[in-house]
């Protein structure tokens, strides 16, 4: 075991016409240090290494190098390109112009006499990036040694897993599962053995011709999804101490981180692909941070798709690499700053490598190989244009060779495990020929101690981190609740029982124990047993079988034809002793106790909260019908009161009406008690004149009588 750090390293690209500006915010010295400096913002960080705008794709690739070499040895390695968008992480991974001038090439790599096409690609690259460089260098370096190579392109797009080799128009989004023989792994996803530079260059080529791409505010040819690029490394032989070792390669380059552009109004479906991808970044921050913590007790691995697959090649057991690439341009400078802290919280991490070596004598390799062994050559058998006679002899020998294999497993010596490598290799090769290629769920059959229910097998602990719903049942990383792939209809007697067939005087597995044949073979076996006994041979039972995913046979997508083989990983074999497994197995079950135990404890507590809840709400709506009651009471007083006020409102009208009445009459009244007054006080006036005029002509008369 040794320790090492993981390399952070800064690519600064040159100024380009798309960036419309001459100012720059970012310096560099001698140092390794960058300084982003435009009068707003202020940085300055140290990396492992700074690569100028003139460095050469030459230069950038010395650096990672030393990591890829130790692959041969055994050390897994991933190389991420992380970034805004257009700042240079194709132009890093891949090479300059490499998705302008990616020729998609329309031959066959091999021609049906299996000559060698001409073609090459990396001529037409204008200066080859990381990817292109290492294969190249890897097939130098092991031209003369027994290596086998298989690769992958693997896409993630909105948080989906798509097949770049197969899957051109995102069809069918793919599974990552994980297991005790396979580790992680993707579920029906291709890996192709690749016997030269060319192979691997024709697979990039085809695989980058399928990527998602739009054109952003930064970059006319953007990649909207995650791409991995993926080698695995084995060798052939085993060395003198009979360990055999095997490496993967990951090449990430990452969807261009990208910020809302408010000015411009974006489409729905680049909204969403902004917002996956700056997601799983921030995840991949996440991941990396709690890495660079030390606190290993969480790691949000499953938050994203990207980080789950990258789980085993993050932090353990992997040389990492991460190449941040940004602009010099002042108008970028908040995204590089960005960058910059996402490159600075990498750098904490402390990885603890080890190697990728396994015992050629191994137990779980032997069991692999074998599993693997039987399956191609069912499917050889199957595509092979022999009668049903030839399938059922050649099924017979399967059967009994297989059955020699498992009594010999624990007794293998290195030569033997080699000749089943070779085996292994060389039906593929015979594969490849015939262009087939199939799902790698019908290589995924459980062993025969695993075939008792699912359940059964997660209680014992063999998956890591595995998930179960309530029910106890193991959830996928979807959070579906998982079916046996190839057992749905798995027998449920149990483990399998070792007891000689009394048809055939063998030890199981054979034709008449139930899970040993795939359904085809099983339905050609069954009528070539019921022609035989039609023609007077000895009847035979069949038994049942194990009704397991039936082999789906289909000729390879598009005109390459090459190797196919599925992912077999397991990287952690080292110290596989029993006693670990027991102790690991021992720890997982009081890990699940604990959570189950926690789960019950949240259960009864949210129980608890429901009733507090329910106790509430029922509070709350008697309060309320009270105060409708009183509001309605209030209601009815207010509107009786109101009544009566306008009674007396209307009374107090009355009256002063009255009163206004009354008044005006008596002043009528005194009116014509004056007026009579008046009337009276001028008739005695008139009166008392008459009576005075009388007198005088009285007098007058009487003086006149005088
Ligand atoms: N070091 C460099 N030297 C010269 N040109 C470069 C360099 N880096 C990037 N470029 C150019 O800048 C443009 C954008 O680069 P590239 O496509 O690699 O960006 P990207 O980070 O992968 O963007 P996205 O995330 O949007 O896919 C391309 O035209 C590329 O050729």
């Amino acid at each position: 075991m040794e320790s090492e750090h993981l390399k952070v390293a800064v690519r600064i690209r040159p100024l380009l016409n798309i960036d419309n500006t001459r100012d720059v915010a970012v310096y560099t010295n001698e140092q390794n240090e960058v300084k982003v400096l435009d009068g707003e913002h202020y940085l300055t960080s140290n990396y492992d290494k700074v690569f100028q705008p003139e460095s050469s794709q030459e230069q950038v690739f010395r650096f990672i190098e030393p990591a890829l070499i130790k692959t041969l040895k055994g050390f897994n390695c991933t190389v991420f390109a992380y970034g805004q968008t257009g700042s240079g992480k194709t132009h890093t991974m891949f090479g300059g112009n490499w998705e302008e001038n990616n020729p998609a090439p329309q031959v066959y790599y091999k021609d049906p006499q299996g000559r060698k096409s001409e073609i090459s690609i990396l001529k037409s690259l204008q200066g080859p990036g990381i990817i292109p460089n290492s294969i190249t260098k890897l097939f130098a370096d092991t031209e003369t040694k027994q290596f086998t190579f298989y690769c992958s392109f693997i896409q993630i797009y909105n948080e989906h897993l798509y097949d770049l080799l197969h899957d051109a128009r995102r069809d069918k989004s793919l599974r990552i599962r994980e297991n005790k023989i396979y580790g992680i792994f993707v579920e029906g996803l291709a890996e192709f053995v690749t016997e030269s530079a060319e192979d691997c260059f024709l697979l990039l080529a085809k695989g980058d011709k399928n990527r998602a791409v739009r054109q952003t505010r930064f970059n006319h040819h953007s990649s909207r999804s995650h791409t991995i690029f993926q080698m695995l490394v084995e060798t052939d032989k085993a060395n003198k101490r009979g360990v055999l070792k095997k490496a993967k390669l990951n090449f990430c380059d990452l969807a261009g981180s990208e910020k809302y552009d408010k000015e411009n109004s974006m489409a729905m479906e680049h909204i969403k692909e902004l917002k996956e991808i700056n997601k799983s970044l921030s995840v991949l921050g996440k991941v990396i941070h709690a890495l660079g913590s030390g606190n290993n007790s969480h790691i949000p691995y499953r938050d994203s798709k990207l980080t789950r697959l990258l789980q085993d090649s993050l932090g353990v057991n992997t040389r990492t690499i991460l190449i941040a690439t940004i602009s010099p341009a002042a108008v970028y400078a908040e995204e590089t700053i960005s960058t910059l802290k996402f490159a600075d919280r990498a750098k904490q991490i402390m990885v603890k490598i080890k190697k990728n070596e396994v015992s050629a004598t191994n137990d779980q390799l032997i069991t692999k190989l074998q599993r693997e062994i039987q399956h191609l050559k069912t499917l050889l058998n199957l595509n092979r244009k022999g009668g049903l006679q030839e399938l059922e002899q050649k099924i017979w020998v399967l059967t009994e060779e297989n059955q020699k294999l498992k009594h010999m497993k624990g007794s293998f010596t290195v030569q033997e495990v080699e000749r089943l490598k070779e085996e292994n290799k060389k039906l593929r090769l015979e594969l490849q020929q015939a262009g087939i290629t199939t799902n790698n769920e019908d290589l995924f059959i459980p062993p025969r101690e695993e075939m008792t229910p699912k359940s059964t097998k997660i209680k014992s602990g063999s998956l890591p981190e595995s998930r179960n719903d309530s029910k106890g049942k193991p959830l996928d990383d979807d959070g579906n609740t998982l079916k046996p792939t190839s057992g749905s209809n798995i027998s449920k007697s149990g483990p399998f029982v070792s007891r000689m067939c009394p048809n055939c005087k063998i030890y199981p597995p054979c034709i008449h124990t139930s899970g040993y044949v795939t359904n085809d073979i099983s339905k050609s076996l069954n009528s070539a047993y019921s022609s035989a006994s039609n023609n007077g041979a000895t009847s035979r039972s069949t038994g049942s079988t194990l009704g397991q995913t039936e082999p789906h046979i289909s000729k390879l997508e598009g005109p390459i034809k090459m190797n196919v083989r599925y992912r077999m990983t397991n990287y952690v074999l080292e110290n596989d002793s029993a006693s670990a497994q027991l102790k690991e197995d021992e720890a997982r079950k009081k890990e699940l106790q604990n959570i189950r135990a926690r789960l019950n404890k949240i259960t009864e507590l949210e129980n608890y909260r429901k009733e507090q809840f329910r106790k509430e709400i029922r509070e709350l709506e008697e309060n309320k019908k009270k105060e409708e009651e009183e509001s309605r009471r209030k209601i009815t007083e207010d509107a009786k009161k109101k009544k009566k006020l306008e009674e007396k409102k209307r009374q107090v009208e009355e009256f002063r009406i009255a009163k206004k009445i009354n008044e005006e009459l008596e002043q009528l009244k005194a009116a014509e008690a004056k007026r009579e007054a008046d009337i009276k006080r001028k008739k005695d006036n008139e009166q008392k004149k008459i009576k005075l005029i009388e007198y005088y002509n009285k007098k007058r008369e009487q003086d006149l009588d005088d």
